[in-house]
């Protein structure tokens, strides 16, 4: 059997070898010729899987190591009875550190605390629930919008509504054929009726965003902040977007080490039973023990201060931030600046993998780490 896989998808060697031969290949120029007699072929965002790429080929499974699928021609994929998965909720907690993160950071700029915030969530799904349950734990006040779910356990609202808050963070599909398309959702009308002083944050598609209408409202609207992790012309990214917004990285958003390792071992887990074979493996065993595993406060600390650091020290998005702005200083070739980026990604560890220490003392603040996505270990 032989099994074509992007060349930046982690574990896929100590997960597949034993299945067949493995060939990498760079996923986002990959072409009907590589794959032609591909058993099994493994991708990521970057490559585009329809007729044109597969018609022809020997290919009975597609997996796709990512939340998204706006880059596969499902439909096609049925009528040829290819089997296809996705990774759904693989990324999502880290998606939401990138959120809070953000936050915080904008915060920190304005001397605010997160709990001054109200945040508008649209798109409910894996990602979206969860950023709603860690914030609302937080002590901030959330509201979200999904025409698709009825979930009493969130409470859902208007669009409306969502986008009246002081933080609009979307995490939707990439849609055009629906009831509620998502391309463009968030286009000059909209922006004009969200608050003057509001912050955008789109870490869902580029084009779920108007990126040229967000940057003239950026240009008109000086108070308005944007937070843009996916960007309408990827992987080429525009300078003039890039200065105006205030945070701005490379499609990164889910690139934990967690996230990425959990995409493969579900797609492994999912081509296993599609072959019928047993899944021996443990996701477990594979993650390494991360740099960082426990932090400790000093007695006393005041949980307002030292979650904002907490934070940074788990994960700085201001880290991204610059080293995207670099590359797109510096090079003359911005697409291949933005992929080096993603394929060099630093060792990212969910929030989760790290441990706060406290004294029983001051143990009343636990529940608040917990629910920003920390486990806490008391001690007397
Ligand atoms: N930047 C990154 O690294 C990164 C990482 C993970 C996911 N993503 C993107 O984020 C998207 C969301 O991820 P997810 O795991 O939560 O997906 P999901 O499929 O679990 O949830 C998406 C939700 O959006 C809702 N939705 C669809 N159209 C809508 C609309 N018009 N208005 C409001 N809600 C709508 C759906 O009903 C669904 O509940 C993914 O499709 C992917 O494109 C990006
Ligand atoms: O949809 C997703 O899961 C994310 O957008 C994913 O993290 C994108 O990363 P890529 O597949 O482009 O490496």
């Amino acid at each position: 059997m032989k099994i074509v896989a992007d060349e930046n998808m982690p574990l896929v060697e100590s997960l597949f070898q034993e299945l067949g031969e493995v060939v990498r290949l760079p996923g986002r120029s990959m072409t009907a010729d590589d794959v032609k007699d591909a058993d099994i072929l493994l991708v990521r965002s970057v490559t585009k899987v329809n007729e044109a790429l597969l018609s022809g080929s020997k290919v009975k499974f597609v997996g796709t190591a990512t939340i998204g699928t706006d880059h596969v021609d499902l439909d096609w994929l049925a009528a040829q009875g290819i089997g296809f998965a996705n990774a759904p909720g693989c990324n999502a907690h880290s998606v939401v550190d990138y959120v809070i993160s953000a936050l915080i950071c904008l915060c920190q700029d304005e001397n605010k605390d997160i709990t001054d915030l109200t945040v508008g969530v649209v798109g409910a799904g894996n990602v979206g629930s969860r950023l709603v349950h860690r914030l609302r734990k937080l002590g901030v006040e959330v509201k979200a919008y999904d025409p698709f779910l009825e979930d009493d356990s969130l409470p859902l609202t208007s669009f409306e509504e969502v986008i009246g808050c002081d933080v609009v963070s979307l995490h939707v599909p990439l849609t055009e054929d629906t009831d509620y398309p998502t391309y463009h959702l968030i286009d000059e009308d909209v922006l004009r009726r969200m608050n003057r002083d509001a912050i955008l944050i789109n870490s869902a598609r580029g084009p779920v965003v108007d990126n040229a209408a967000l940057k003239q409202h950026l240009i008109l609207c000086t108070e308005f902040k944007a937070v843009l992790d996916v960007w309408e012309t990827e992987p080429e990214v525009e300078r003039e977007l890039l200065d105006l917004v205030d945070l701005g990285t490379a499609h990164i958003a889910g690139y934990s080490l967690d996230g990425k390792y959990k995409g493969t071992f579900q797609i492994y887990s999912q081509i296993c039973h599609f072959l019928g074979l047993p899944n021996r493996k443990q996701l477990s065993q594979m993650l390494p023990e991360p740099d960082l595993v426990q932090v400790g406060f000093a007695k006393g600390s005041v949980f307002e201060e030292v979650f904002p650091r907490l934070v940074q020290v788990a994960y700085d998005i201001r880290r991204d931030d610059r080293a995207l702005r670099r590359a797109v200083l510096r090079s003359a070739n911005i697409s291949e600046a933005f992929d080096l980026l993603r394929k060099n990604y630093p060792t990212r560890r969910e929030f989760s993998s790290l441990s706060v220490k406290m004294r029983r003392n001051d143990s009343a603040n636990s529940p608040k780490f917990e629910a920003a996505g920390f486990k806490v270990k008391v001690k007397n």
